[in-house]
């Protein structure tokens, strides 16, 4: 059963693909803080931005502190490189009397300049610097299906000129080398712009971080300068909120949303779990305007009455799929429906994952009003991309399997160049004690998994992006979301039980256009994941080994069992499903906006979710 040969190629073509052809550079420090291999020690953002002691002094502000005082929206900043927005009352004088206008472009109060999110001081660019090619692989996405359905869906724009997201945005978007826009972002931006509701099903790696921050960036630089209630002194109320389900998922957007939004005013914040609240508290002080966290902490600050949602113009959930299962609905439940957020239909809610299973979509439903569902891609990944192999291995065999892909891998691999291996496994316990006999066997090995310091789980990310160490076992945690250039290849040493997170999880490689190899280890203990994954990977066009479909065809009662066949993936609208009966055209609005694919993709999702 293994194919070490033609496997060591593709591995070694995957290698060198993900290394010479690697994504934008800047995405490489997307994920955090976190790169900067050489680094010793983590440092949060909000130190990252301390002052150079060359720095001006701060102005001065006759203003009241107002947390979503938005600095330098009165003056310099606006008036260089942008005049589109000029004419707004509010952004000027108003209540801020010259209080940040003497700042150009980025200047925050009471402390420091805006440090420039794009320097290039990372040394995981280093590794990986010759090779770095920013261009996405658009050729990947020309035919990909799209469907919408809902009320009005208003039409995709095929550039970013073409919308109007403001100057300081638009040259943000050039920083990042993003010469146009992905599909989900041709079609989500228009639908947000619009102050639609929106629930988008993308594959992983096609750019959904960047679909849901420009419009709530471009939202917050051209909407009204909001009036702080009167609260407690130290209460914050930003405008925007944007949920994901882990920490290092939560630095990740707020590294991005950073770029996107240097220099137009708008503030971002991170808030997560693990780290000391005291620094955090401290930064929300200094002012948001976009606050991105995960639930937990997020309800801490909120009992605290440190944050406030009164104000929430934008509520995004990444993830939302995991948002919104049984782990963490009633967090998210008391957060959107129990605290002081604006209600849906007065807040805009926007809704983004790559895999959206009806049940879900159903509970997610609360949230939205007269929303767009949008759906970007054939399944639930970019799989086309990813070559996926499933080999049949015994318990007892898979380190030593393991071992010889790793040799293999190292063997082909293209001479000088790094490519990066996450193995996934079951549990916590596991993925030590494989990292350690890696290590212990000459292949260098970090680890990330829930019962890590927070502190640990960054500095393994970190080893990791950098090519430090180039394999990280990971658990679940690492599953979504996360988008580590040069990953070439995903082993699922222990198959998930579902099958939405196998697609996660093979999603951290082949991204942006770029390939990647993904090899799952099958035995008797997946057998009820067989269907499913015979399935997923017949659609995706990948060969399905005898053994496996031999299996699918035995595999009864499964949870992941999809009577029916065909596909799976989240292509649909539940609001269209025959069995929905709440309303229909009352609920849907019958407009439906299908199209640009045929029947096959229909009659896939039309089975999909027993
Ligand atoms: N328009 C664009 N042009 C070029 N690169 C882009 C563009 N939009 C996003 N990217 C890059 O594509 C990569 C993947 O984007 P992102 O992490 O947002 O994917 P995602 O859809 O959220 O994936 P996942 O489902 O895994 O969370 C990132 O490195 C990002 O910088």
């Amino acid at each position: 059963m293994t194919t070490r040969t033609s496997w060591a190629d593709l591995a070694a073509n995957s290698a060198a693909e993900n290394v010479g052809v690697g994504s934008s550079s800047d995405s490489n420090k997307a994920a955090g803080s976190a790169s900067g291999g050489g680094r010793p020690v983590y440092v949060p953002p909000h130190l990252r931005s301390r002052p150079p002691s060359a720095d001006p002094p701060a102005p001065t502000s006759t203003a009241p502190a107002s947390s979503n005082d938005r600095p330098g929206q009165g003056g310099p900043r606006w008036a260089a490189p942008r005049n589109d927005y000029n004419n707004r009352s509010g952004y000027g004088g108003g209540g801020q009397p010259g209080g940040w206008g003497g700042r150009s472009g980025g200047w925050d109060r009471g402390r420091d300049r805006e440090v420039n999110p794009f320097g290039n001081d990372d040394d995981a660019e280093q590794v990986f610097s010759e090779q770095e090619n920013t261009a996405i692989n658009f050729d990947a996405y020309e035919d990909i299906p799209v469907e919408t359905s809902g009320d009005n869906v208003p039409p995709p724009v095929n550039t970013f000129a073409e919308i109007d997201l403001g100057e300081a945005l638009n040259l943000n978007i050039r920083r990042c080398k993003y010469v146009k826009p992905t599909p989900v972002q041709r079609y989500t931006i228009p639908i947000s712009l619009a102050g639609r509701d929106l629930m988008a099903c993308a594959q992983t790696g096609s750019g959904k971080t960047a679909a849901f921050c420009f419009p709530i960036i471009s939202g917050i630089m051209k909407g009204p300068v909001p009036q702080k209630p009167v609260r407690g002194a130290r209460t914050v109320f930003p405008l925007a909120l944007i949920l994901s389900p882990t920490r290092e998922l939560s630095m990740q957007i707020h590294e991005e949303a950073r770029k996107f939004s240097y220099q137009t005013g708008v503030k971002v914040v991170v808030a997560y779990g693990g780290a000391p609240i005291n620094q955090q508290l401290r930064e929300l002080e200094r002012g948001v305007d976009i606050l991105v966290a995960t639930p937990g902490r997020l309800v801490d600050l909120l009992e605290r009455a440190r944050v406030s949602l009164q104000m929430i113009r934008y509520l995004a959930l990444d993830e939302a799929d995991r948002m919104l299962d049984m782990g963490f609905e009633p967090q998210i439940r008391k957060i959107v429906e129990q605290m002081d957020m604006p209600p849906p239909g007065v807040r805009q809610t926007m809704l983004f994952s790559a895999t959206f299973p009806r049940e879900i979509q159903r509970l997610a439903s609360d949230f939205l009003a007269n929303y767009i569902f949008l759906a970007v891609g054939r399944v639930g990944s970019s799989t086309d991309l990813i070559v996926q192999r499933v080999e049949f291995v015994q318990e007892s065999d898979k380190r030593s399997h393991l071992m010889d892909l790793l040799h293999a891998q190292r063997a082909n691999g293209a001479q000088g160049k790094q490519a990066l291996t996450l193995v996934f496994v079951e549990t916590k316990k596991g993925a030590d004690s494989l990292e350690h006999w890696l290590c212990m066997n000459g292949f260098p090995a970090t680890t990330i998994h829930g019962d890590r310091s927070q502190q640990e789980r960054e500095q393994a990310l970190r080893s990791f992006k950098s090519g430090a160490t180039p394999i990280l076992v990971a658990t679940d945690v690492a599953a979504r979301g996360l988008d580590i250039p040069h990953v070439a290849h995903v082993v699922n040493f222990d198959l998930p039980n579902d099958i939405d997170d196998y697609v996660h999880r093979i999603g951290r490689t082949g991204r942006a256009g770029k390939t990647g190899l993904a090899t799952a280890f099958f035995n008797d203990n997946n057998a009820s994941l067989a269907k499913s994954l015979a399935d997923l990977m017949q659609e995706a066009n990948q060969e399905v080994p005898a053994w496996l479909t031999r299996y699918a065809a035995r595999s009864f009662g499964g949870r992941n069992r999809r009577p029916g066949g065909g596909g799976r993936f989240g292509g649909r609208d539940f609001r269209r499903d025959s069995s929905f009966n709440r309303g229909g055209s009352d609920y849907y609005g019958g407009g439906s906006n299908a199209g640009g694919y045929g029947g096959g993709y229909s009659a896939n999702v039309a089975s999909a979710w027993d």
